[in-house]
């Protein structure tokens, strides 16, 4: 491409002739003007001039990467360029956890460096081109893109450390991001891995990528009899089937013990025969598999059994209409009459509700991960958006009342992050035993306290963003989908509520009958 001057740009200055610059390129947009969507007058105004600071005034980057791309004709000498680039941690104040921005931390080392990057490399390359205007069409992850994401480890780093990666590394011909080997991969690579897709900042399709699988298909690696546990496990985490986990449905969603749907075994012992309905199931409308909570006895808890159901004869699923994308797949099944081998059972009859307690622990931490990272998009997006943005002939940042949101948002999201790599390192040494008693309460807690900051996350960065902040696309779309689902991580996993009295129901086993004031 051809590089020019200044002076070269502003020979063409006219609404028929019409160049300008924009961070290092040189664009000629004498045609684009009368589809500008901001109206031709801007443009025009613009000719023969750099425009780079009006330009980022009122768009995102990937406006130039998109829509401007084929009207670029060269670059400004000795110009930067403004693009991000692929895979690269940001050096926005507190846009990353302190660790990826020189910080030193007893948790990370360079491997957790390089996996972080090489995660965001996989999506800036394989997701993010085409995530908002398929969460916007409401168009699912598709099958190849699934496999894509199987074959490079992004399903298998997103589950708890365990032989199933090895597996896949050894038999499935799946390689791991940055080079990380399976001997290596901990908790903290988990984190970075659920952290990052909460990043990318479009929650219902980012949801429609595997929300079912990180919760579906660990019951079935730990708990499926060997053949069902290789053939599911191996399928799910090469992104060649998918799964979901259907506890809820329409009468019990955190109150378990209320669950109707049920499993009765055929009179010659081989099958169940499962009818029911479940609702809000994340992944529902696409998935292959779904880990179900089914009633095999009686009333109550211990009535409750886990059962793998694959599509089939008798299974329905249709789109439930939620506030963020149908892209996600977030589905009300209805189960009539369907029959289900018995060695689909994970665990013995009655375990279920043992079952599903022993993976909510890992579900409730992983959603508070995904929430840290949309969080610190958000808060990126804010720092940012406040030197971008002039108001009353002020750059925002330079307005005392941005300054003190921004100070209250970011203390509160290093508290958090701070709490969730403390509980990420007991995670990794405690065992899956002693984390359900010493766990529980604290990893309640801490999501009780991040869905609260995210409500806080949701309302601040709204008021910061203003009109763009409402908007759909546009500078502000990463803010209004951030408001649209900060809900979701509040009631999915067990309710706020839920998580606080559990939070401290927990902490009173342990209190000393001695303890006195
Ligand atoms: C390569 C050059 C440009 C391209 C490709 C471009 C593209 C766009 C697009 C796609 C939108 C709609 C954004 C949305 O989804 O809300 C938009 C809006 C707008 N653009 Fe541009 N634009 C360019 C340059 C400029 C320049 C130089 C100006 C003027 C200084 C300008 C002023 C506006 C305005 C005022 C809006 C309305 C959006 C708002 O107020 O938030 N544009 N532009």
């Amino acid at each position: 491409m051809a590089t020019y001057a200044m002076a070269d740009v502003a020979k063409h200055a006219t609404a028929n002739d019409c160049w300008m610059v924009i961070g290092d390129g040189v664009y000629d947009l004498t045609k684009f003007a009368a589809f500008h969507p901001g109206g031709a007058s801007f443009i025009v105004a613009a000719a023969g001039q750099d425009a780079t600071e009006a330009f980022y005034a009122l768009h995102r980057s990937e406006i130039l990467e998109k829509t401007a791309k084929k009207y670029k004709i060269g670059t400004l000498a000795g110009a930067k360029s403004l693009a991000p680039t692929r895979g690269a941690l940001s050096k926005v104040p507190y846009a990353e956890p302190s660790a990826f921005q020189g910080a030193p931390s007893p948790y990370y080392d360079e491997s957790h460096v390089r996996f972080r990057q090489a995660v965001r490399a996989f999506y800036d390359e394989h997701v993010r081109p085409d995530m908002v205007q398929k969460d916007i069409a409401g168009q699912p992850p598709s099958k190849e893109l699934y496999e894509k994401l199987g074959k490079a480890g992004m399903f298998a780093t997103r589950l708890q450390p365990g032989p199933w990666m090895k597996d896949c590394v050894d038999n499935c011909g799946m390689t791991l991001p940055g080079g990380l080997t399976p001997e290596k991969f901990d908790t903290f690579h988990e984190m970075i891995a659920h952290e990052e897709l909460g990043r990318l900042g479009v929650p219902g399709y980012c949801d429609g990528i595997g929300a079912g699988f990180v919760i579906g298909v660990p019951p079935v690696l730990m708990f499926a009899r060997p053949e069902v546990r290789q053939k599911v496990g191996r399928e799910c985490i090469m992104g060649q089937k998918r799964i979901c986990l259907a506890i809820s449905d329409p009468f019990a969603g955190s109150d378990v013990a209320a669950i109707q749907c049920t499993a009765t075994k055929t009179p010659d012992g081989k099958h169940y025969i499962v009818n029911g309905v479940k609702k809000w199931i994340t992944n529902g409308t696409f998935c292959d598999y779904f880990t179900t909570a089914v009633r095999t006895g009686g009333k109550g808890l211990q009535a409750l059994s886990l059962l793998l159901i694959e599509r089939g004869e008798g299974v329905e699923t249709n789109p439930i209409k939620t506030a963020y994308s149908p892209a996600a797949g977030t589905s009300y099944i209805i189960f009539e009459n369907v029959k289900v081998p018995v060695e689909n059972l994970l665990g013995r009859e009655g375990d279920g509700f043992k079952l599903i307690m022993h993976n909510f622990n890992h579900e409730r931490w992983m959603i508070v991960a995904g929430t840290n990272g949309a969080m610190r998009n958000v808060l990126k997006e804010c720092y940012t958006f406040a030197h971008q943005r002039k108001t009353f002939g002020k750059k925002l940042i330079e307005q005392p009342v941005i300054r003190n949101k921004l100070a209250r948002m970011t203390s509160q999201l290093e508290a958090v992050e701070c709490w969730t790599e403390s509980i990420t390192y007991q995670m990794g040494v405690l065992t899956h035993a002693q984390q359900a008693v010493a766990l529980a309460g604290p990893i309640a807690l801490l999501k009780f306290l991040c869905t609260r900051v995210a409500n806080f996350f949701a309302d601040e960065s709204a008021q910061i963003f203003g009109g763009r902040g409402i908007t759909r696309t546009g500078m502000g779309r990463i803010i209004e989908g951030f408001n649209r689902a900060a809900k979701f991580s509040a009631i999915l996993g067990g309710s706020e509520e839920v998580m606080a009295d559990l939070g401290v129901k927990q902490a009173e086993r342990g209190f000393p009958a001695d303890a006195r004031l």
